[in-house]
């Protein structure tokens, strides 16, 4: 890839709303903390309306999409009610996410192979909005090739395996878990879809996925809302945004 494009940074900012709900008032803000980010070099905002509610709520992804400049990314599951709240707000794009109430975070990626039936309504009708949807699947070849089937222009690797892995000290499990990543960016890339990944990453590994070529996106949000508690949020997005600049300025060469 002679030049590839921009790797852009979405920043979640799913966990101020978090903060806030913890008492249920009107801060902090997750508006407020979109245009700091915005301001700091944030390429996008990336929200994540959940069917339980437990962060960002309705109102936010609306005064979100009225107040930023950049584009957002709207995360949801592909249910008809969510389908419906995001052909009313109408973001720039939507990640389908599998969702269970009872989890602590996102858990694994999208079963596009198993639920492609009634993926495929959701999908279409969203692109027909003018919606850009992407797919949130982890690195499988099957989930990746079904994803090109359904004509998502875009997927997602979640990387949050790899990111706990290494967490855990756990060096094969992350190794393995990245050679899933190399291989699954290669391939979505292949088929035709563009490439984004997410979850759980920090600045050491938002710095070793830049280097790889076919990913143009990184959507970031717990790990900066942590950081940003003790150094700003201006500062993380600055901080992160040089990470990922450093690891692109290695191209090819994370494989
Ligand atoms: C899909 C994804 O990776 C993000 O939305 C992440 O899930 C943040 O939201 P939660 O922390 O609520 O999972
Ligand atoms: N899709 C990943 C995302 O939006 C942010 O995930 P995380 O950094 O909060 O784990």
């Amino acid at each position: 890839m002679s030049h590839p494009p921009k790797l852009r940074l979405g920043v979640n900012v799913d966990h101020i709303a978090t903060l806030r709900n913890a008492r249920g008032g009107r801060i902090p803000d997750p508006v407020r903390a979109a245009l700091l980010a915005i301001e700091a070099g944030a390429d996008g905002i990336t929200a994540h309306l959940r069917e339980d509610r437990r962060h960002i709520r309705d109102d936010d992804m609306a005064r979100l999409k009225a107040a930023i400049s950049k584009p957002l990314n709207f995360e949801m599951a592909a249910t008809e009610e969510m389908v419906r709240i995001a052909l009313a707000t109408r973001p720039h794009a939507c990640c389908l996410v599998p969702e269970r109430r009872e989890e602590l975070t996102t858990e694994g990626g999208l079963d596009v192979v198993g639920q492609h039936n009634a993926l495929a309504p959701a999908i279409a009708r969203l692109g027909e909005a003018g919606i850009r949807v992407s797919l949130f699947i982890a690195a499988d070849p099957a989930q990746i090739e079904m994803a090109a089937r359904l004509r998502a222009p875009v997927i997602e690797i979640h990387t949050g395996g790899w990111c706990d892995a290494i967490t855990e000290g756990h060096a094969d499990k992350a190794a393995a878990e990245w050679e899933r990543i190399v291989a699954g960016a290669r391939l979505a890339r292949s088929a035709g879809l563009e490439v984004h990944a997410g979850h759980g990453l920090d600045y050491a590994t938002a710095e070793r996925i830049a280097a790889l070529p076919e990913i143009v996106e990184l959507n970031i949000g717990y790990f900066m809302m942590g950081e940003a508690l003790f150094v700003g949020l201006a500062e993380t997005v600055r901080a992160m945004r040089a990470a990922m600049d450093r690891g692109r300025a290695r191209l090819g060469t994370a494989a």
